[in-house]
């Protein structure tokens, strides 16, 4: 059996609420995501949890922030022995040196949030930055790639042109995934499973297409059926 490659976004406010769904997937099936919302209603003890429970998890808290606030957050998310954990690439240089000085390379994987995938061509006409989107994304995953992170956060509509640039080792993560026909809800730039990893994503970031499906488990195991004859 292949490593698990969706990792569940729980964009959950309780941990509670969170448990519900875990409760019912297998850590051979999925990695799980615990974000913004739900780390600051559940702390670290639901990571622990989680974590006992024998699931990798990825504590996405997209640091952004000067240097030394970065690397003393990233010693703290490691310090919890989690999976994998983010920054934000916008940072620059200095923050991601400081970010990757701060986590050992080959323990917590470290990586960077490129472009977030809800953005398109007029957000970034209103923040001021020149360029499409995957000229954006190109020039700030080589950022990360040269500050050494173990990879990158974009859509999978760019995994392919970064997958040649950054070579076979560099981690790309993409969420913004959703089924054939499934609600964009607030992300702009989507693939389907199947585009993304024949487009050479590692991993497939999935929240409200498992969370919010009427039987969550099986729609994780069907988006793991559309996969797994494409991983070589
Ligand atoms: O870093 C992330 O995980 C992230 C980066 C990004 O560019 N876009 C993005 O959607 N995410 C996260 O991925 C998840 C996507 O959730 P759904 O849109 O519900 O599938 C959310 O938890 C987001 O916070």
């Amino acid at each position: 059996m292949h490593e698990p490659r969706i990792i569940v976004a729980l964009d959950y406010s309780s941990a509670e609420n969170a448990m519900q769904l875990v409760d019912q997937l297998d850590p051979q099936l999925c990695r799980l995501k615990v974000g913004k919302e739900l780390f600051t209603a559940a702390g670290p003890q639901l990571v622990e949890r989680l974590m006992t429970k024998g699931f990798d998890v990825f504590l996405d808290l997209k640091f952004h922030d000067i240097p030394n606030t970065v690397a003393k957050a990233c010693q703290a998310a490691a310090s919890l022995g989690v999976w994998m954990v983010n920054v934000h690439a916008l940072g620059g240089r200095k923050m991601l040196n400081a970010a990757r000085e701060a986590i050992a390379p080959g323990t917590t994987k470290l990586i960077a949030v490129t472009l977030l995938t809800s953005m398109d061509q007029d957000d970034l006409t209103d923040i001021g930055l020149q360029g499409l989107p995957d000229e954006i994304v190109e020039r700030l995953a080589r950022l990360a790639h040269d500050c050494a992170l173990d990879g990158v956060v974009c859509s999978a509509l760019e995994t392919t042109l970064l997958r040649r640039l950054l070579g076979g080792d560099f981690c790309l993560v993409t969420p913004g995934i959703r089924p054939a026909n499934g609600q964009f809800d607030d992300q702009t730039r989507i693939a389907i499973p199947r585009q993304a990893i024949l487009n050479g994503t590692n991993y497939l970031v999935i929240g409200r297409p498992i969370t919010q499906a009427s039987n969550p488990l099986l729609m994780c195991q069907q988006l793991n059926a559309e996969i797994t004859g494409l991983i070589a």
